[in-house]
């Protein structure tokens, strides 16, 4: 596996591999490897003739210091999943090497950015949107690979890559789970023992919802049933949504609507996470 820290000797493998005829899959990630992003990978894999994976956690794109500062660090054992699981590369540049000086450049998306992640954490999207962009000048994959963790990401990503005419094909991939529905993420390391048994509420408050709106119910209760679950269980919920996955419009009647997507964001002990189920 080769691992690069700078842009132009990444650039020299890559176009050897394009001048071939190669096709290129880019895995973005911010470390601290699960399951989950490994399942990006393979998706990549089974698609692409070289997968490239990226570490690198974004400054631009936090907006609380502390959870920047926090945020898991483990590249040594994140090069060791990467080779076993067999992916091509690795860029883990630094951030003298992804921004030279201070970047000016702001991007909105209008009202996808105005609602859950984008409400909750200002500026997250412009710092998700410029990094997403730069990887993609960078590595110039045929296509790129996201998890449906990160739905709104993936949507805003979607029209980034319209918008900008970026020549790049999008994949949502699955959530993977650990065995009591906990959506794998990184942040779940820095949950304590009883935090850790708490943060599965949030799971579960989806899938009660989910079996509540089998049958005509007010959107409104199903968020006050939501509420209290999860604040029973000692977890702060920030916002349940339950959205159009494709456009991120609120759904209000579930009967009429093909797709729906029941999103949440909370804090268990401190530590931020989020999920969701698309139905
Ligand atoms: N459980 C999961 N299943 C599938 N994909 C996932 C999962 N967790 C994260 N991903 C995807 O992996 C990519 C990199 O995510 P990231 O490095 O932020 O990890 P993370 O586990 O989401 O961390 P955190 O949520 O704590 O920031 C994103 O596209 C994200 O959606
Ligand atoms: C896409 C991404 C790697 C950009 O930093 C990040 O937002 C993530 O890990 O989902
Ligand atoms: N997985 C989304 C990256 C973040 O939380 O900033």
């Amino acid at each position: 596996m080769e691992v690069y820290k700078d842009i132009t000797p990444l650039q020299h493998y890559l176009n050897e591999h394009k001048f071939h005829g190669k096709k290129i899959g880019l895995v973005p990630t911010m470390g601290a490897l699960h399951e989950g992003h490994l399942s990006l990978v393979r998706a990549s894999q089974s698609d692409n003739d070289v997968t490239v994976c990226s570490i690198y956690v974004n400054p631009t794109q936090f907006n609380n210091d502390q959870d920047l500062a926090k945020y898991p660090r483990t590249l040594d054992d994140d090069l060791t999943m990467l080779r076993e699981v067999g992916c091509d590369a690795v860029f883990c540049p630094s951030d003298q090497v992804m921004y030279i000086e201070p970047s000016r450049t702001r991007l909105l998306f209008d009202r996808l950015d105005h609602i859950m992640e984008g409400k909750f954490r200002p500026g997250h999207f412009s710092g998700v949107g410029l990094v997403v962009s730069k990887l993609f000048n960078i590595v110039a994959p045929d296509r790129a690979y996201f998890g449906q963790k990160d739905l709104q990401q993936f949507v805003i990503i979607q029209q980034l890559v319209k918008d900008l005419s970026f020549n790049v094909e999008l994949k949502r991939v699955p959530i993977i789970r650990e065995n009591d529905g906990l959506a794998m993420s990184s942040r779940n390391r820095r949950l304590g023992k009883e935090g850790r048994g708490k943060a599965v509420i949030l799971y579960k408050a989806l899938t009660e919802a989910q079996k509540m709106l089998k049958v005509p119910v007010a959107i409104e209760q199903v968020k006050q049933e939501v509420r209290g679950m999860v604040e029973q269980a000692g977890v702060q919920l920030e916002y349940f949504e339950v959205i159009d996955p494709d456009t991120l419009t609120a759904v209000t009647n579930i009967s009429e609507k093909n797709n729906v997507a029941l999103c949440v964001a909370g804090y268990v002990d401190g530590v931020r996470l989020i999920d969701n189920v698309v139905f």
